[in-house]
């Protein structure tokens, strides 16, 4: 099961998840939005599917902030696998933060990431969709 986590103030991060979930189901890949503030238990096999921006200095959006403080306590995390999708603003020092944090807090609990996050920048010239929906697609035999 691919459970999918959304951290968003302005809607775009929210915007990019549905199109990942038309992928999703593109490919008859089983998934779930998590909208409460409750992590769901590891199966093996299970992946975790981030897609967040990054807001204030640096820092996590206010609706996943509940999630990522259950994540920093969790004792470990292994048998799952993960991905993090990062909007930002490459003019923040603090680019892309939120996912870069997300990301390394799996990774100490011991989550497998099936590739490294991918990163969508505000300052580029082209939607944020249209730089990640192409990498996403790239690793979606990674995510079956
Ligand atoms: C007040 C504010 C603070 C922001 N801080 C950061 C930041 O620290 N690092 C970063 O990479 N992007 C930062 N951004 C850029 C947002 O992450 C980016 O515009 C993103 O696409 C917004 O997505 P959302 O609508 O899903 O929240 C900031 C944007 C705003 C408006």
């Amino acid at each position: 099961m691919i459970y999918i986590y959304v951290g968003t103030e302005t809607g775009t991060a929210e915007y990019v998840a549905d199109e990942l979930i038309d992928v999703l189901n593109e490919h008859d890949l089983a998934h779930q939005l998590v909208e409460n503030d409750e992590l769901p238990d590891v199966n093996n096999g299970d992946i975790w599917l981030f897609c967040t921006s990054t807001h204030g200095a640096g820092e996590v959006p206010n609706n996943l902030k509940p999630i990522y403080n259950m994540l920093l306590s969790k004792d470990s995390l292994e048998g799952l696998k993960h991905l993090v999708i990062g909007l930002g603003d490459s003019s923040y020092d603090t680019f892309c933060h939120a996912a870069k944090a997300i990301h390394t807090t799996l990774i100490n609990k011991g989550s497998a990431s099936v590739s490294e996050p991918i990163l969508a920048d505000a300052m580029s010239d082209e939607l944020p969709e249209d730089l990640i929906i192409p990498q996403f697609n790239a690793l979606i035999s990674d995510l079956s």
